[in-house]
């Protein structure tokens, strides 16, 4: 299988701290990677050099086999790639603007626009949002679009930084779902940032595991458990991995 994305000995150093730290990552397509870690492990930074919108100090990224240079990204390679960060930013404008504008700047038929505008909420079930404007919606609506808008310009990987942090439990379940399906029906590469077990192991297969600015694992989420770190990580992970087992729990006494 070819490789999407291919990091080699890379870092970040901001401010004389070395804050990003990997030796090699590869992407390959159609995967879906959970990005883990506790605060301040470097996710954030590591996020936004794979989504090229940000230079490593030192090292050397590949996208689909081109050199790639973040600061200097041509504009061709730029629209394969849609990050979703947690506060979605949005248009002041109604929920088809939103959608229709990434579409709008790759000059996309107008007849065309408004079918895959139409087809991702609908997608995402805001399609009776389509006039509402965008700063109206709920935190769950506008998550739901902000992904939906990402979707929409079909991107060849797509990155998002804790899209569903900050919803309430039953909405977060729901999206989880259906985005999940999305993924299967699409096979969009994916490569998001979660401090949630539950929903990696819902979503993922593999995760990629930052600590202290290091990647510490790349590997599949389903060994996680069976894997021993150095102490600190095997803490973080411990705690980490503690909320499902009581989830698990409240659910088996519940059936
Ligand atoms: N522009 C910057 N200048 C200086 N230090 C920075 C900068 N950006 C990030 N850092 C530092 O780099 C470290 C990693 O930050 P990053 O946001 O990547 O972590 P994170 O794992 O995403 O954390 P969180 O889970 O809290 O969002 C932190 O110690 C942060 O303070």
């Amino acid at each position: 299988m070819k490789i999407m994305l291919d990091l080699q000995d890379i870092t970040v150093i901001k401010r004389n701290k070395k804050i990003v730290s990997v030796q090699e990552l590869t992407v390959k397509p159609g995967k879906v990677i959970g990005l883990i870690g506790p605060n301040g492990a470097g996710k954030s930074s590591l996020l936004k050099l794979m989504a090229l919108l940000e230079n490593p100090t030192t090292g050397i990224i590949h996208f689909n086999d081109l050199q790639v240079f973040p600061g200097k990204v041509n504009l061709t390679e730029r629209r394969k790639v849609s990050v979703v960060f947690q506060q979605p930013l949005m248009l002041d404008t109604t929920v088809y603007n939103n959608v229709a504008i990434g579409l709008k700047f790759r000059k996309t038929p107008k007849k065309v626009i408004k079918e895959t505008v139409f087809y991702w909420l609908k997608q995402f079930g805001i399609d009776h949002l389509v006039e509402d404007r965008a700063k109206n919606l709920s935190g769950g609506e506008a998550q739901r679009l902000s992904i939906a808008r990402a979707m929409a310009t079909n991107p060849e990987i797509l990155f998002l930084d804790e899209p569903f942090s900050a919803l309430d439990l039953p909405t977060r379940r729901k999206l989880l779902k259906d985005f999940q399906q999305i993924l299967k029906e699409t096979g969009t590469t994916t490569i998001f940032i979660s401090h949630d077990y539950h929903e990696v192991r819902y979503l993922c297969e593999d995760i990629i595991l930052m600590f202290e600015g290091k990647m510490v694992d790349y590997g599949k989420v389903e060994e996680l458990p069976f894997k021993r770190f150095t102490n600190d990580v095997n803490q973080f992970l411990d705690e980490w991995m503690t909320p499902l087992i009581d989830e698990d729990r409240i659910e088996k006494a519940m059936t």
